[in-house]
């Protein structure tokens, strides 16, 4: 959507081996609370994190809020003792970030330190099946098809964006890419409307419009995508810890997805060549635990490099095909 924004006279086409529901951001809660990327200067993540939260809001103060999944959630993150960081980078990009109130705290016993604040949530599928729709609407193709190397494709196209997440360990052999295991719950449980995050990141407890996603997991080099029953069980005391009412959820869901982690996102042009040939790619995967968070500043950021890539072209046709 962003090459297309700024690149209209570009022919886009999209090619995935899976669409939702069957992707990792269909697994994630889809929170926009950044996570830190220690390869990356802060200013780039918080440009990224910037860019992303106006993007969505616009979206949350539109009447397409149901269609679209993205909606305003407020709520605390809770420490056990005050964290290094009492300020994040993102706190004045987020709404109404403050201390917690002794009051607050007084519904989490067991901590001692609290942030309360408005932040932005994206629930998949809706969302992902949203920008579908618009990618259609704008005519761009959609096929089913695994890419087993990137030169494959370059007969059929000048430039190819490579946002693969955890698929680009195979795809490009990234070593510095590696699977951080997520398990969540998705459950029914109307009644819960803040959003709850113990600081050390573990366990959450995030109200979508339909489903309360509970979790979590963070399995570093682990490429299981099955469910653990044993681990289910965990996340589930852990969230009734820290918000009793839970006990009473319904229709539990176990959802499994592989964050594409890495230092830094790869945001990165590479020229491919083979007999004389070229294929331009520019490269954004990597996201991480923090994906949705960035994800529309990194599009734009790519969409600026597929931009350098079209200018490179010279002397070939003048209308690129992505
Ligand atoms: C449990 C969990 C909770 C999370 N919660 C949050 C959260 O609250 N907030 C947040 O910001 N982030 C969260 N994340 C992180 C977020 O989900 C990821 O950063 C994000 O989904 C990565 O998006 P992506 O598009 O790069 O990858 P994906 O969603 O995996 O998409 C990659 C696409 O590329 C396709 N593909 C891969 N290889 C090939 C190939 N060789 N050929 C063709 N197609 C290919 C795949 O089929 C897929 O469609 C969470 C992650 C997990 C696991
Ligand atoms: O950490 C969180 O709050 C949710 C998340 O992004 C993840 O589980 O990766």
């Amino acid at each position: 959507l962003c090459i297309m924004e700024a690149y209209p006279s570009c022919s886009v086409t999209v090619l995935s081996d899976q669409f939702s529901p069957n992707t990792t951001s269909d697994v994630a809660a889809g929170m926009l609370i950044p996570h830190t990327y220690p390869g990356t200067p802060v200013h780039m993540q918080k440009q990224w994190f910037k860019e992303t939260f106006a993007c969505l809001s616009a979206i949350s103060n539109s009447t397409k809020v149901s269609e679209a999944g993205v909606h305003l959630v407020s709520g605390w993150q809770v420490f056990k003792s005050t964290p290094k960081e009492e300020l994040p980078f993102w706190s004045d990009v987020v709404l109404g970030f403050r201390p917690m109130s002794k009051a607050e705290l007084q519904k989490f016993p067991q901590h001692l330190f609290g942030q309360a604040f408005t932040t932005l949530k994206c629930d998949c599928p809706p969302y992902l099946l949203w920008l579908e729709k618009r990618l259609k609407a704008a005519g761009i193709q959609m096929y089913t098809r695994k890419v087993a190397d990137l030169w494959e494709l370059h007969s059929e196209y000048d430039i190819v964006v490579n946002c693969t997440g955890i698929g680009a360990h195979q795809l490009v052999g990234d070593k510095k890419l590696f699977p951080v295991r997520g398990q969540v719950l998705k459950v029914h449980a109307p009644w819960v409307k803040n959003f709850i995050r113990d600081g050390d990141g573990l366990t959450y407890i995030y109200p979508g419009i339909h489903r309360v996603t509970l979790g979590g997991t963070r399995e570093k080099e682990s490429w299981s995508l099955s469910p653990d029953p044993d681990t289910t069980k965990d996340i589930f005391d852990r969230c009734c810890s820290l918000e009793p009412s839970l006990q009473e959820a319904q229709d539990i869901e176990v959802k499994v997805g592989l964050r594409p982690s890495r230092q830094c996102v790869r945001l990165q042009r590479e020229i491919l060549s083979q007999g004389g040939l070229k294929l331009l790619v520019v490269h954004n995967y990597g996201h991480g635990a923090g994906g949705f968070s960035v994800h529309w500043g990194t599009a734009k950021e790519a969409a600026h490099l597929v931009g350098e890539c079209i200018a490179a072209l010279q002397g070939s046709s003048s209308r690129a095909e992505i």
